[in-house]
């Protein structure tokens, strides 16, 4: 253990050190989180073929075996789940997400917690996932893909500026901070290497100002979730304790009543009007997990309502015509039509959004996204190549299971790994066309059939070598 951290927490916790940190020096915990969108927890520890425990943390999630590699299994690639350290699995259920709210992710990747929101909305309502780094945002955009999610806007932007252009705008926000990562020490030695007093306390600093754009971006009565990975009391209760000081249009709300973890530390914030540390949540090593803290907030509702600044001339739509004339962008729409009266019925009456030769299906309810950096706004339905529509993989990871042309695989049929390695594979099931490949009725993207097989469209990058 770091010098700074080991003296530091021995100081705060006495003979309850040795007790709450001990499972450090045993591997760490796995876990998988089940991916909502797609089936219930029961459903999938029937069928994945892993050995599972119940997680204490969260009732969709589960712990899974030292040994088990979630990317070798068809359904991680299918989206049915998401590897997640199991306390991590912990807050995005505490944000109270029902289906049509609007949700921001304002530290979102690489998407743990983005696809829990997503599950809980069930496909109505938004979520604004973001991400500041940008490498880190495309991993997101890729995971909320894989995982079906078809009302997401993913953003690579300040949480600052995107208070500025969307104040009020959000029903819940959760901000899962970056942090020292003191829960990380035993799951990532980089954690461990670069832990210092000073990390701790520049990241205090910037969870502050993203929690103070948190605040902005939540409309009167909204539900904030601020957690973080660590145990430092700057980062954790002392963080909420003086957000409550700046913020007195918020109120905490009690976390005691949870099921899991244990009562935040009176010792780690000093006495503040409105802050009480027993209303925190708290998960040590020694309960299960690698470590978190949790502390829910209300905006109250008679909050000053902000109002939307003026909506920003949008975006100029492609100029392209194609060879009859029509402009790019209602021939796109139409060849996507046509497309998705054969393979997509539900989806014909959709409206689109066609930029340049793309045709993207728009979340209900766009907000002005005024000049914000957006790598994804919706679904990304495919592109028109020389008049014809081309589909996406995100298409497909979405809306696999209802297309009305489908090739059908199980996780025994040899044909699924097959597949997963980029193989052309016999068809049984699908006809002649474009098709969705599913395994046990979960979507592995596209293939397009000929003469009884199907050309492989599963992404090179995401297939399964070796
Ligand atoms: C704890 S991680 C988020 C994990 C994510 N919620 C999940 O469940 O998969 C914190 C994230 O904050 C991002 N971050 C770093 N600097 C930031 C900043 N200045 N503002 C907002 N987020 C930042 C990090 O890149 C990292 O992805």
């Amino acid at each position: 253990m770091p010098e700074y951290f080991e003296a530091r927490e021995r100081a705060l916790l006495g003979a309850r050190y040795e007790e709450l940190y001990r499972p450090l020096t045993e591997a760490a915990a796995r876990g998988v989180t089940v991916n909502g969108l797609r089936c219930t927890p029961g459903d999938f520890a029937a069928g994945a073929g892993i050995a599972l425990q119940p997680s204490p943390f969260c009732k969709q999630a589960f712990l899974a075996p030292e040994d088990f590699r979630p990317g070798r299994h068809p359904w991680h690639h299918a989206g049915v789940f998401y590897a997640q350290e199991p306390s991590a699995a912990s807050a995005a259920p505490l944000l109270g997400v029902e289906p049509g709210m609007k949700v921001c992710d304002l530290c979102a990747a690489p998407g743990g917690k983005s696809s829990q929101l997503a599950a809980a909305l069930q496909g109505k309502g938004l979520l604004l996932a973001n991400e500041y780094v940008a490498a880190r945002a495309e991993i997101l955009r890729q995971n909320l893909e894989r995982m079906g999610v078809a009302n997401a806007i993913v953003t690579n932007e300040t949480p600052a500026r995107l208070a500025e252009t969307l104040p009020g705008y959000f029903d819940r926000v959760l901000v899962d901070a970056p942090c020292s990562g003191e829960g990380m020490f035993r799951k990532e030695p980089a954690a461990l290497a670069q832990h210092s007093e000073a990390l701790v306390r520049q990241c205090a600093a910037l969870a502050a100002d993203i929690l103070d754009a948190a605040a902005e971006l939540l409309a009167p009565g909204g539900v904030l979730v601020f957690s973080t990975c660590t145990f430092a009391p700057e980062e954790d209760e002392a963080q909420v304790a003086a957000f409550l000081a700046r913020h007195p249009e918020f109120v905490q709300q009690d976390l005691s009543g949870v099921g899991f973890g244990r009562p935040g530390e009176a010792n780690r914030a000093p006495e503040t009007p409105g802050f009480s540390a027993a209303s925190c949540r708290r998960i040590w090593p020694a309960d299960g997990g690698e470590g978190h803290f949790i502390a829910r907030l209300q905006k109250r509702p008679d909050a000053p309502r902000a109002e939307l600044p003026r909506a920003e001339r949008p975006a100029k739509k492609s100029k392209g015509r194609d060879n009859k004339g029509k402009s790019g962008g209602a021939a796109s729409a139409e060849a996507w039509r046509s497309f998705a009266k054969e393979y997509f019925p539900e989806l014909a009456d959709r409206a689109v959004e066609t930029p340049g030769e793309l045709v993207v299906l728009p979340p209900d309810g766009m907000p002005p996204l005024g000049r914000l950096h957006v790598l994804r706004a919706g679904l990304m339905a495919g592109r028109v190549q020389k008049g014809r529509f081309v589909p996406a993989h995100a298409l497909f990871m979405a809306e696999g299971a209802r297309s009305t042309n489908r090739e059908n695989l199980t996780l025994s049929d040899l044909r699924t790994l097959a597949w997963l390695r980029g193989e052309e594979i016999d068809a049984v099931t699908a006809q002649n066309g474009w098709c969705a490949v599913c395994v046990d009725g979960f979507p592995l993207g596209c293939g397009k059939v000929s003469g009884g097989r199907i050309k492989n469209h599963y992404p090179k990058a995401l297939r399964m070598l070796g």
